[in-house]
């Protein structure tokens, strides 16, 4: 397994970052809006790192869910040197080799994969918010469809009392909010 050295405080730097945007995109929701880290090189090298070091299995490949996920997905693959596939919702990508239908909050919608990512393509995959789990249960069983390999399950954060823990529990988090 890849590991940095990474340190308590840098994660809490990152995390103080993380501005809290009061009824947005609706009322009664708490947006926890990352654009502050994403503009901070020294975050965003600390949660890139954190990232791979907090995978429990080796991977090939790095996964990461539209849009957010891609940001994230791309700086953690670029710093350990593995390949980033993109989970993209459906109709984006012009070869989709699987898709997967689920049912969000309101509605339906569904992710696609290209054939990047290849039967037994053992993976990282990558979000940056696990909220209600209902993405990344869809990303996990979209991986498992194509008959990738779910290494282990990474976000930069949690969000705490929206069940996402229960929905996919093998999912790891730098910090919880
Ligand atoms: O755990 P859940 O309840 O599924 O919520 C988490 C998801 O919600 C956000 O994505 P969103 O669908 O808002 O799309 P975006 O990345 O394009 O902003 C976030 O980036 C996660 O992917
Ligand atoms: N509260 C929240 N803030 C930011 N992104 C989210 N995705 C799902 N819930 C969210």
């Amino acid at each position: 397994m890849i590991t940095f050295p990474s340190d308590a405080d840098s994660i809490a730097y990152a995390r103080s970052l993380i501005r809290t945007i009061a009824d947005y995109p609706k009322p009664g929701v708490q947006f926890r809006d990352i654009t502050p880290l994403l503009a901070d090189g020294q975050a965003m090298q600390t949660v890139a790192e954190a990232l791979i070091s907090q995978a429990n299995s080796e991977f090939d490949v790095v996964a990461g869910v539209e849009a957010r996920g891609f940001i994230f997905a791309g700086a953690a693959a670029a710093v350990c040197g593995r390949g980033m596939v993109p989970i993209r919702k459906q109709g984006k990508l012009p070869m989709p080799a699987h898709r997967l239908a689920y049912d969000k909050e309101y509605g339906h919608d569904a992710l696609e994969v290209s054939p990047e990512l290849e039967a037994g393509m053992r993976v990282l995959l990558i979000d940056d918010i696990l909220a209600t789990g209902g993405t990344l249960k869809a990303g996990a069983e979209l991986m498992r469809l194509a008959g990738a390999e779910l290494a282990s399950i990474g976000v930069v954060m949690e969000l705490q009392g929206l069940g996402g823990r229960t929905v996919v529990p093998e999912t790891k988090a730098l910090f919880s909010l």
